[in-house]
């Protein structure tokens, strides 16, 4: 399975494929969570875990809550998010932070061993890959400062 990390620049916003919907039929709504959860998980020892609330826990849940409602919308699921939060502006709600190019692939790399580890459930691969190339290219968007 290829999970590499593409170079992103700062302002280019390339189109973006949502994952296939085989990959949250495949994975189901519990392990989905638990996948996003745990990115969550590994940031809070990554050398981006200041850009999160991670000496607070109800705002870190909140936080991983978000992720995980966004991102179970994005794979064709329940609109959690929009329920919750409103309209995606995913751009508008990053630009607080100070989020470079090294950021990004930190982020990006927390997620490679999380997805790797689905294939050994039995996740179809060319899935896995779908949802990471959604996160490679959507996370370019993202990118609001220079590194
Ligand atoms: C495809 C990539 C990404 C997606 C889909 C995504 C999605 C989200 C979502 C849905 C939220 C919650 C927004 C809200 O409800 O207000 C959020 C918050 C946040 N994201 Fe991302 N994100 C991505 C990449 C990144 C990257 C690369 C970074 C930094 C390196 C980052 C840092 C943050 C931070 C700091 C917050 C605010 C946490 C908080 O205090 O609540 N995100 N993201």
């Amino acid at each position: 399975m290829k999970l590499t990390i593409s170079d992103g620049q700062i302002g280019v916003r390339p189109p973006v494929t949502k994952p296939h919907p085989g990959f949250l039929h495949e994975v189901g709504e519990e392990r989905f969570k638990k996948l996003v959860y745990d990115h969550y998980e590994s940031i809070k020892t990554s050398d981006i875990a200041f850009l999160f609330p991670i000496y607070d826990e109800e705002d870190f849940d909140d936080a991983k809550q978000h992720a995980f409602d966004f991102l179970i919308q994005i794979c064709g699921g329940p609109r959690y998010f929009e329920l919750s939060r409103g309209e995606p502006r995913m751009v508008g709600r990053h630009a607080p932070f100070r989020i470079d190019e090294n950021g990004r692939k930190t982020w990006l790399a927390l997620y490679a061993p999380l997805l790797e580890a689905l294939v050994d459930e039995g996740i179809t691969e060319e899935y896995i890959e779908s949802f990471w190339n959604y996160l490679d290219v959507f996370s370019m968007w993202l990118v609001n400062t220079k590194s």
